[in-house]
């Protein structure tokens, strides 16, 4: 590092900071909404006033109840709109602020936790994308946490490291961009030399890997020395099972030993799967990045931390050097993270399930990073280790001292010493009577442990950058059938929830914490789901109504008609700028827009019943992974941009019952219309309602009626969700008669 006065007198541009050019505009629209908003209300009120029955009475209570939702909703997104930035880093100025081998050291950490949902060989191809970094290899260590406990995965992480030998002096040599193997080796890759013997050896090591998760076991002739039938002793020697097993460190690469087949360093690559216990919790991901978190320290302590799904591989090798113009920048010592985006591959051309969540991971980012910074997201995130140690300004010390971020280790990460602390850290009883997952590591008691423990450093008092730069720098698959999707989400909604309704709720502690912008951009989160209640009244209640020839809303030649009109589009064009302007599609934008909706009706609602069941303490939850196997009847479907139902879950349910309900509301509507019993001008909204409906129900009416292949809605759910629909119908005519 060059002297600090030097530094001082001259430092060099590291990254800068620009306001985008929309916030004047969002401000004075949010301004004029506000007023918007305040009319509807008095529209509302003036309605109860004269409701002329309880029934109307009680009809307007419910749309004003959801309305007073929607504006809540709407509220908490201007956090994201009041200044939304974007950031540039030159790195090419790093080499006036410190020598490339002076960089500080890095510790990648890597969660899988079943190799059946997430195949060994994705986990792998994500290891070896970060150990091919442009970074000093000596600095790099990476440890996979093994939650699944299986042989399978140490198997295919002892061949991958071998493999590795030959991938990263490759990388190198060539300038190659695309270090995950997976996805070099299946794109248009130049014919580099040696290539075709280096897809060789990657072929084979695939096929062993493969061959033995299909097995399930690791055959005898494919360990090969001492060290590895050391390894797999601890599953033969019985009782290990996944939810009950000791711990299992393999330090499969150390820097200071193993060299690559050109003779430079290789990174460290550890291999852990920490104890279980049944009679102990093991607070899912948390859990185990907190393990990674104490095996880390014990082992190479880095002061930089990068966390990483097994599902997310790097998609550029220079990442690393983006962080570093952040994180070395002495002004920025109170930034805890750098959190890049979640982008993904192989999301189809008009993205029907809405997977690219581009307003979650790439929209409201920008917002919040002009405020303190960013939500963390689980992956992709560049940490501080001294970050999960106190605030920036009141340090944690650890119960044990070896675990602190300013320990140094001075000992080969296979001697005993170091070996028999990291196994004693990642007991699974370690934890009781200390402060880890309530005010030290990665927080627990909400299934978003990401979003939890962001808001938690947030309101300790550090700040965090999100950086979105044109190439990806990482890239993580998507649930590619609405089940897996809507069931993805509905974990989410549980955990927000959790957060939502803590002593900690962003909307009491975090306003108070960080003030009222940062407080509304949590709540805006935590209460994500309570979307499914005016979702699910614009869903059922004015179809109801209509059917039942009551309406609620103004006529078209009524003035006030004119404020929904306002209010919707106004909405509906605001966020479809957003998403075009942030490189989207307007078809893309039509697809999110429905998943919105169907998540209302689906994940969100079930979520919250789940979450208040559990309240209740009538059931409970756990982290439901999602599945990362690719059926390839199921990917030609989505290829062909084909919803994906199949199964007979009851997040299905709603939605074909509204489905159902708008069609024929829809249809009852116009006919009256039509033979003169029924007035347009009135029942206009409705039947707008009711369009709007079934347009964005079309793939449900195509899965019940139109299609044949295995992906159609499943006849038992078509037969419930009539039966459901036909249920509200009949109470809704008792309660209209009234
Ligand atoms: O007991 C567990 C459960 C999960 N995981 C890991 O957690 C990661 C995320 O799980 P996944 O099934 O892929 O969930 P997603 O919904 O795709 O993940 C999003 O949501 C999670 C919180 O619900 C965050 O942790 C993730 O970072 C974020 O990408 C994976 O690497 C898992 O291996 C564990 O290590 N232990
Ligand atoms: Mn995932």
């Amino acid at each position: 590092m060059r002297g600090p006065s030097e530094m001082s007198t001259k430092t060099p541009h590291l990254h800068t900071l620009k306001d985008l050019r929309c916030t004047a505009l969002n401000r004075i629209f949010a301004l004029i909404f506000t007023s918007a908003i305040f009319a509807l209300f008095y529209h509302h009120f003036l309605h109860l006033l004269h409701s002329s029955t309880t029934t109307t009475f009680f009809l307007h209570l419910t749309l004003l109840f959801s309305d007073v939702i929607l504006t809540f909703m709407w509220a908490t997104t201007q956090s994201f709109r009041m200044r939304p930035v974007r950031r540039h880093v030159y790195p090419e100025n790093l080499p006036q602020v410190m020598d490339h081998p002076d960089y500080p050291k890095l510790d990648v950490f890597i969660c899988t936790a079943d190799p059946y949902k997430e195949p060994p060989m994705g986990v792998v191809n994500t290891a070896l994308s970060v150990m091919a970094y442009e970074y000093p290899s000596d600095k790099i260590s990476v440890y996979v946490s093994d939650d699944g406990g299986s042989e399978l995965t140490l198997f295919a992480f002892m061949e991958a490291a071998k493999f590795a030998t030959h991938w990263l002096p490759f990388c190198k040599r060539n300038r190659i961009e695309d270090r995950c193997p997976e996805a070099y080796f299946s794109s248009n890759h130049s014919r580099s030399s040696g290539i075709d013997e280096l897809k060789m050896i990657y072929e084979s090591m695939k096929m062993k890997v493969e061959s033995a998760v299909e097995r399930g076991c690791i055959v005898n002739g494919h360990i090969k020395t001492d060290d590895e039938r050391e390894a797999f002793k601890k599953w033969t020697a019985g009782g290990f099972t996944r939810q009950d097993h000791p711990t299992v460190i393999q330090v499969l690469l150390e820097s200071a030993k193993h060299k690559d087949i050109t003779g430079q360093e290789m990174p460290n690559l550890i291999y852990l799967s920490r104890q279980k216990s049944k009679t102990s919790p093991h607070h899912f991901k948390a859990g185990a990045l907190n393990v990674l978190l104490r095996v880390s320290a014990t082992m190479t302590n880095a002061p930089l931390i990068l966390t990483l799904d097994c599902d997310m591989y790097s998609n550029d090798p220079k990442t690393p050097l983006d962080m570093l113009c952040f994180l070395l920048d002495p002004k920025m010592s109170k930034y805890a993270y750098v959190q890049f985006p979640q982008r993904f591959h192989g999301t189809n051309k008009n993205d029907i399930y809405g997977g690219e969540n581009k307003r979650l991971f790439q929209i409201n980012p920008i917002g919040m990073d002009g405020l303190a910074g960013t939500n963390y997201v689980g992956t992709g995130t560049f940490f501080r280790r001294r970050a999960f140690f106190g605030g920036p300004s009141s340090f944690l010390s650890a119960e044990n001292l070896e675990l602190n971020p300013n320990h140094v280790v001075d000992k080969s990460i296979r001697s005993d010493t170091i070996l028999k602390l990291a196994h004693n850290v990642a007991k699974c009883d370690y934890e009781s009577d200390t402060k880890w997952g309530s005010k030290m590591g990665f927080r627990y008691g909400s299934l978003v442990e990401d979003y939890y423990t962001g808001y938690q450093l947030h309101c300790e008092g550090w700040d965090s950058v999100f950086y979105h730069p044109n190439r990806a720098a990482f890239l993580g698959d998507i649930p590619i059938n609405l089940n897996d999707v809507l069931s993805q989400n509905k974990r989410w909604s549980v955990g927000l929830l959790e957060v939502a309704f803590s002593k900690y709720s962003p909307i009491t502690f975090g306003t108070k914490s960080r003030g009222i912008l940062m407080g509304l951009a949590y709540s805006h989160y935590a209460f994500w789901p309570i979307w499914s209640i005016p979702i699910s009244i614009y869903a059922f209640i004015p179809q109801l109504a209509l059917l039942n020839g009551v309406t609620p809303f103004p006529k078209v030649s009524d003035s006030w008609f004119y404020l929904y009109v306002f209010l919707f589009l106004g909405s509906y064009i605001q966020d479809s700028l957003d998403f075009v302007l942030s490189g989207g599609t307007i078809q893309r934008w039509l697809n999110d827009q429905r998943m919105w909706l169907i998540r209302g009706i689906s994940s969100y609602l079930f979520g919250s019943i789940d979450f208040f069941l559990k309240s209740f303490g009538i059931s409970s939850f756990g982290f439901n992974i999602t599945s990362k196997v690719v059926d390839d009847e199921q990917n030609k479907r989505y290829e062909q941009g084909i919803f994906e139902f199949g199964v007979a879950s009851p997040l299905f349910v709603p939605l074909t019952s509204t489905a159902i309900l708008n069609l024929t509301a829809f249809f009852v509507g116009l006919t009256r219309v039509i033979l003169g019993h029924g007035n347009m001008e009135e029942i206009f909204v409705q039947l707008f309602i009711c369009g709007f409906g079934m347009v964005n129900c079309w793939p449900v009416y195509e899965a019940i009626a139109l299609r044949t292949d295995k992906g159609r809605m499943p006849m038992k759910t078509t037969m419930v969700s009539t039966f459901v629909a036909l249920a509200l119908y009949s109470v809704a005519s008792l309660i209209f008669q009234i």
